[in-house]
Formats: C-alpha cells, structure tokens, sequence
C-alpha cells in the first residue's frame, strides 16, 4: 500500500525537493531522503535532534492539521556529545531523548520557544539546531501552486547561544499557541479566519491574546527533506523515502527505495 502512494507522489516529491534546494539555496547537493510522518490529533513526536547521518539542514513540509513544534533548550546532549554519548550511529534518523527525565535536564533559565506549522509550510532549520544556537528560516507556501512566498527571518528571535535545542510536537489533540514566534504569519495564511486575513487585525488579535490554542481535529501529514550524507546513505542519485505512520516507532517504518534512473518497478520495500 505505501509503495502505491509513493509511485504516485514521487514525481510531485522530486519537483518539491529540488525547488526548496533551488530556493533555500542551503543544501549542498539534491534532497535525497523524505521521512513521511502520519500523526493522528492526539500524536505528536518526542523531543530529539535530527541524527548525524544527515547534512545539518532540515526541511519540514506540512500538511493536513496544523501542529506546533516546540524547540527546548537543552543540557544533557553537549555532555553528551562530548562524552560521545550521542555518537552517530550510522542510519540512526536522530538523538531521542526519553520525556522522563526532562524536567532534570532542560534549562529553566532559558526560553522555549515554538513554531506554528500550519498546512502547506515549508519549516527551515540548519546547522546549529544540531547543537548550539538555532536560526531557522520559515517559508509559507500558499495554498496555490508556485508562489513561494518571501522566507520569513525568524533568526532575530531571542534563542540563547551556545545551547544545544530539542525539538518535538506534544502528544495532545490541543496546543498551546503562547509561546509561539509566528502566530500572525502562520495564521495569516489560514482560511478557517478569513475574518482576520488583514494583519493590523491579525496583530490585534495576537495581542490582545485571541490565539491561545490552536486544535486539531485532524490527521496531520509532514514530508521531512534531508540530505543523508554519502557515506551512510543510498547512492547519489536515488531519492529515499520513508513513511512512517507512527512516529518513532521503528517497528512501523517503511522503506522505499527509488532510483530515478531505473524503471519505477525497481522501487525496494524494506
Ligand atoms: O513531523 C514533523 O514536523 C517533525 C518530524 C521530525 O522532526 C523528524 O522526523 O525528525
Ligand atoms: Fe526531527
């Protein structure tokens, strides 16, 4: 069934991936991996670090509900890393860290802050979200093909340096909208208020504190683009998919395979 589903998108998928490397310019050769994660309303995914066996830049499309992504400031992963607690481990997709332990390890002196992804964005972030200081750009697509909207510099926003930052969507069919930096710009775009396309109101709105949560009522679909680096991954011109209906579960992943220079036939389940 999933192979069905990627014969279908992977021409859509190849034309995506190469216009966010044309466009973001950030990605020194083609996406070659799309992580498809399906999360049900109440589904999120733990808070983590995108693995080392991909080139430090990562891009997130989202579909279906909007979710809020946080980004936690986090201790434990610098020890770590220089204890080589972290260390790569070949196709390990990330760094988990279990929830248990959080409150000992995050830093309440400094912020968390949150991304609102709504449907059709295009999430950004690169090199330093692995381990110290985060930038991160946020592009919207419109709803309409090829209008690729101005990337939206979020960089300016107060991340502390120095700090090494998880990111990860709560398990909970409601999220908080308080400590999210792109309240009017995610929303702005969203046709459930069209009452509020005009954004001095949207503005107004966000001040006076309107936006508090946002719901979702519905399955949520994400396409993570990456760029697995040579060494640990598939040959160069092969664009390597993986779905995952539930989120970091490793027993439900799926494979597949494409090489676009051979017959779609050749595509490889594992
Ligand atoms: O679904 C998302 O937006 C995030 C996915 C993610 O962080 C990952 O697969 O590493
Ligand atoms: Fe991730």
């Amino acid at each position: 069934m999933h192979t069905v589903l990627c014969l279908q998108l992977y021409p859509q998928l190849n034309g995506v991936t190469k216009r966010i490397c044309e466009e973001a310019g950030l990605f020194p050769s083609p996406i070659n991996h799309v992580l498809i994660n399906e999360y049900l309303p109440d589904q999120g995914i733990m808070p983590h670090q995108d693995g080392p066996a991909y080139f430090p830049v990562v891009a997130i499309i989202s579909l279906g509900s909007p979710a809020v992504m946080n980004f936690t400031p986090h201790s434990r992963l610098m020890e770590s890393s220089r204890s080589g607690r972290y260390a790569a481990d070949g196709d390990s997709s990330s760094n988990e860290v279990g929830s248990e332990n959080e409150t000992d390890i995050c830093l309440p002196n400094h912020q968390h802050s949150s991304i609102l992804l709504m449907p059709c964005s295009l999430l950004i972030f690169k090199d330093e979200a692995y381990s110290g200081v985060v930038h991160y750009l946020f592009n919207i697509f419109s709803c309409s093909p090829n209008s690729l909207r101005s990337p939206m510099n979020v960089s300016s926003h107060p991340f502390p340096q120095f700090l090494d930052y998880l990111h990860g969507i709560e398990d909970r069919n409601v999220h908080q909208l308080d400590k999210v930096v792109n309240i009017v710009e995610g929303l702005k775009h969203d046709r459930r208020v069209p009452s509020l396309l005009d954004t001095e109101d949207m503005v107004g709105a966000e001040s006076s504190g309107q936006f508090k949560i946002i719901e979702r009522t519905n399955t949520r679909i994400s396409l993570t683009c990456r760029l697995v680096l040579k060494e640990s991954g598939p040959c160069d011109h092969c664009l390597f998919i993986v779905i995952r209906a539930v989120p970091m579960d490793s027993t439900t992943q799926r494979f597949v395979h494409f090489d676009p220079t051979m017959d779609s036939t050749n595509m490889k389940n594992g």
